[in-house]
């Protein structure tokens, strides 16, 4: 799978951790940033990298800060951007299944790596869930909001 991944200096080691293993795993992974431990603006990065999830440049984007949640607001101001925080497997298996989301976000601050590696390897092998109305009618009406408030890519 092709993943934009992106980081402030918060979450750049465990982002630099996740992109080693994903890459061993045999995704391509397009690393947007940033390269250091230098405090820097979380938005020059995830912003960019969100943008390629948004024009389907990747299938999905893996987003690390210091808590995650930064990273989520501004992939979420993105059309076709359903941006998840994460803090453990269970939240990573039902922001697949339940709400289909093709961004993870995940704070290098508060989760350790393990658990990171654990909330990865089940936000990439999960699928939604299609054959329950509740699931699908509630990703459409979400999908309806965006259709409505956002921007799509190609009117920018
Ligand atoms: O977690 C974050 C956003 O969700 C950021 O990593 C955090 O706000 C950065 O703060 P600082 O510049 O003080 O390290």
């Amino acid at each position: 799978m092709k993943i934009a991944m992106a980081s402030d200096h918060a979450g750049y080691e465990l982002k630099e951790e996740l992109k080693k293993w994903l890459e061993q795993e045999g995704h391509e992974v397009l690393d947007f940033g940033t390269n250091s431990t230098e405090s820097c603006d979380l938005s020059d990065f995830v912003y960019p990298a969100a943008l390629a999830v948004g024009k389907k440049e990747a299938e999905r984007g893996i987003f690390v800060d210091g808590v995650g949640y930064g990273s989520a607001l501004i992939a979420n101001r993105i059309y076709g951007v359903t941006a998840a925080v994460c803090q453990d497997p269970f939240c990573a298996k039902l922001a697949r299944q339940h709400t289909d989301s093709n961004v993870l976000c995940i704070g290098g601050k508060i989760i350790g790596s393990g658990i990171a590696h654990e909330i990865v390897s089940v936000w990439m092998q999960t699928e939604p869930i299609t054959d329950v109305d509740k699931y699908v009618r509630r990703v459409k009406k979400v999908e309806a909001i965006s259709e409505k408030h956002l921007k799509k890519l190609t009117e920018i």
